[in-house]
């Protein structure tokens, strides 16, 4: 790269406000060290996917930044906070401004929707429950479930309509950043696309940062600004999509090069 693209890049990169900034982070299990001086900025308002093989450590990586894992070293920034060594009350601050959906929607079982949703509203804040049940149902609608639903318990929905609830939950606060870990995986191929036009919509109306860990290659294509490699217990490479086909490395060349890959390019031109 010559002076003047690094240059150039510099200045971007400095015209943008990381809303998070992860710097050093090692994450390690017994003898397995998963991450090693493993550095990422996330910019606010972008969709982000971070992909990765099996095991790279792309679900400890977004645990890590949400206090569900305490690493080895290193340094994380949420919104300016120091979510690892600053005070107490900033963390439990800074947990209002981002919401989390698991691959599995960790919902409560003995919940209701509705009453999942206002969970994190009862938590943090102090309005009356007719509110909370408004704002509960207004955040059911925006993701596109039935007002039905509110009522019934998460084994009473499908996969689908699962994950639409974990989504209201993450957005009952109104955050400005969503973490999504593998928000289409187990969807058949019509209900991961409506759920990436979903994600693709309130990213724009709402302006969220999006954290998304995922496979999915058509979702990549369909709404991430960028994208950012784990290999190598680090961030092997991040950009444009576009851009990882040019990477020399044999996973990101194969991932990015495959077959599969060069359908979800397509779809993602057709759309
Ligand atoms: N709490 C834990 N204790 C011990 N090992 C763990 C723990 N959490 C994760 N690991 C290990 O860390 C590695 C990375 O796990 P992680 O779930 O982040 O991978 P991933 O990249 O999300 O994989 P996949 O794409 O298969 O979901 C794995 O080898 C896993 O076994």
């Amino acid at each position: 790269m010559d002076g003047t693209v690094q240059q150039q890049m510099a200045q971007a990169d400095a015209q943008r406000e990381a809303v998070i900034r992860v710097r050093g982070l090692r994450n390690q299990f017994g003898q397995q060290v998963v991450h090693d001086d493993l550095d990422l900025d996330v910019w606010r308002g972008e969709v982000l996917g971070i992909v990765g093989g099996s095991g790279t450590g792309k679900s400890v990586l977004l645990r890590t930044i949400v206090g569900l894992n305490t690493p080895a070293a290193g340094s994380i920034e949420v919104l300016g906070v120091d979510v690892l060594n600053g005070p107490e009350e900033d963390r439990r601050r800074i947990e209002r401004h981002w919401g989390v959906a698991f691959q599995d929607g960790a919902l409560f079982s003995s919940l209701t929707v509705l009453q999942n949703v206002m969970a994190p509203l009862r938590e943090h804040t102090g309005i009356s429950e007719k509110l909370m049940e408004a704002l509960g149902a207004l955040k059911i609608s925006l993701v596109g479930l039935p007002q039905l639903s509110c009522g019934k318990f998460p084994s009473e929905l499908s996969g689908g309509m699962r994950k639409r609830a974990a989504l209201a939950r993450a957005l009952s606060l109104d955050p400005e950043i969503v973490f999504l870990d593998e928000p289409t995986a187990g969807l058949d191929p019509i209900g991961a696309a409506a759920y990436d036009e979903l994600i693709g919509e309130l990213q724009q109306a709402l302006g969220l940062t999006v954290f998304m860990v995922t496979h999915d290659l058509d979702s990549l294509y369909a709404i991430c600004d960028r994208v950012a490699v784990l290999a190598e217990k680090r961030v092997l490479v991040e950009g444009p999509i576009e851009d990882m086909t040019k990477v020399d490395h044999p996973w990101v060349k194969e991932y990015f090069t495959g077959p599969r890959a060069r359908a979800a390019q397509q779809k993602g031109q057709d759309r």
